[in-house]
């Protein structure tokens, strides 16, 4: 049974703190951006959204400042959310010509119930015919392939920019949940941090990314890395080059990634003992993109003993989950929205 009918056009959207992907319903993905929007602070107008706007974060005139409007897995920023949200709906709308599409959108658990209207809200001022709310790890899980509406536990560790979503989910329902403001965007600011104390040099949140991502880890590697980064001497005030080890970034990283684990160790001792044991057996799902991070799974496997997989494609597990939800929606969750905002 479909969520809305069988021949509707509709969409589901992951609303993420880092980036916002759309799914169209017998298409596949069709938008994939980093959540971020230029806007012009002399007449409030957008000026661009998305990879565009990403390219100019700490790089614009004095007039133009690029925002993430979602941070920390929360919308920071209301009015600008729904720009972000109008823009992806309307360009799917318009290149489609699906008319007014009907959409499903992922926020993380920890979502309130304020946060939840204002995504609703959002979606129907962009022109959306209904709008529906999935929770982020229950869409994670559906997408990394788990089997939620079985009377078997499913663990999933969703890692993100701004929240890490941990979740047991059985019979189509979340059992225990948590949802840590551990995850990318930390590690990035872990980088930072760790540059400027042992290097006295400022480096930028994206250059720390592009660190992360060549040479960063969870757990220990075999081979060592290293990679030449740029930034602003904090003595001196000029730019200066140095190289750091992925040794060194796994000692920065210690803490963020800390803080995950003890979020699934703390998870695990509030599971119920049937389904802890069928974790044992099934093991626990990482996805998200910081599942690319290299060594998480062995490090989750040393500290909890279980089995750990990395999902396929782990950025696109929330909204291929909340678009297959699209179609098995009634199993899952079976309160229509009518019209008005309900859970
Ligand atoms: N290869 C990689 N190694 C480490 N981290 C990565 C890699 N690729 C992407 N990331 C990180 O993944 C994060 C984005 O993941 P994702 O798109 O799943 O988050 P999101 O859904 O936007 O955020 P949230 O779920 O918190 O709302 C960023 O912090 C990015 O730096």
């Amino acid at each position: 049974m479909s969520l809305f009918n069988a021949f509707s056009k509709d969409i589901a959207i992951d609303l993420g703190t880092a980036n916002t992907l759309v799914y169209l319903k017998g298409k596949g993905i069709v938008i994939r951006e980093p959540s971020v929007v230029a806007i012009n602070t002399e007449n409030d107008s957008v000026k661009a959204v998305g990879e565009e706007a990403k390219q100019m974060i700490g790089r614009t005139p004095g007039h133009i400042v690029a925002i993430r409007p979602m941070k920390d897995g929360v919308i920071a920023d209301f009015h600008i959310t729904q720009s972000m949200l109008k823009y992806f709906i309307r360009q799917v709308s318009k290149n489609i010509a699906i008319g007014k599409p009907r959409v499903l959108v992922s926020v993380p658990s920890g979502t309130t119930e304020v946060e939840e209207r204002a995504v609703i809200e959002a979606a129907l001022q962009a022109g959306a015919k209904l709008a529906k709310i999935i929770e982020e790890p229950m869409a994670a899980a559906i997408g990394a392939g788990l089997p939620v509406g079985e009377p078997t536990g499913s663990m999933i560790v969703n890692i993100g920019g701004g929240t890490t979503e941990i979740a047991i989910i059985s019979l189509g329902g979340i059992v225990t949940s948590k949802s840590i403001r551990s995850a990318g965007d930390k590690f990035d600011e872990a980088i930072v941090s760790y540059v400027k104390r042992n290097y006295n040099l400022a480096i930028g949140l994206r250059t720390a990314e592009e660190v992360k991502i060549s040479i960063g880890s969870a757990y220990p590697m075999e081979t060592e890395e290293s990679m030449q980064i740029r930034g602003r001497d904090l003595v001196s005030g000029l730019p200066k080059t140095i190289q750091v080890t992925s040794t060194e970034i796994l000692e920065a990283l210690r803490e963020p990634v800390g803080a995950i684990i003890e979020g699934v160790k703390s998870t695990l001792e509030k599971t119920p003992p049937e389904l802890a044991s069928d974790i044992m057996d099934r093991g626990i799902m990482v996805s998200g993109g910081g599942a690319n991070l290299k060594g998480i799974d062995a490090l989750i496997r040393k500290e909890t003993g279980m089995p750990v997989q990395i999902a396929d494609t782990p950025l696109d597990c929330v909204v291929m989950g909340a678009g297959k939800a699209l179609e098995q929606y009634e199993q899952i969750n079976n309160s229509p929205y009518n019209g008005k905002y309900r859970r």
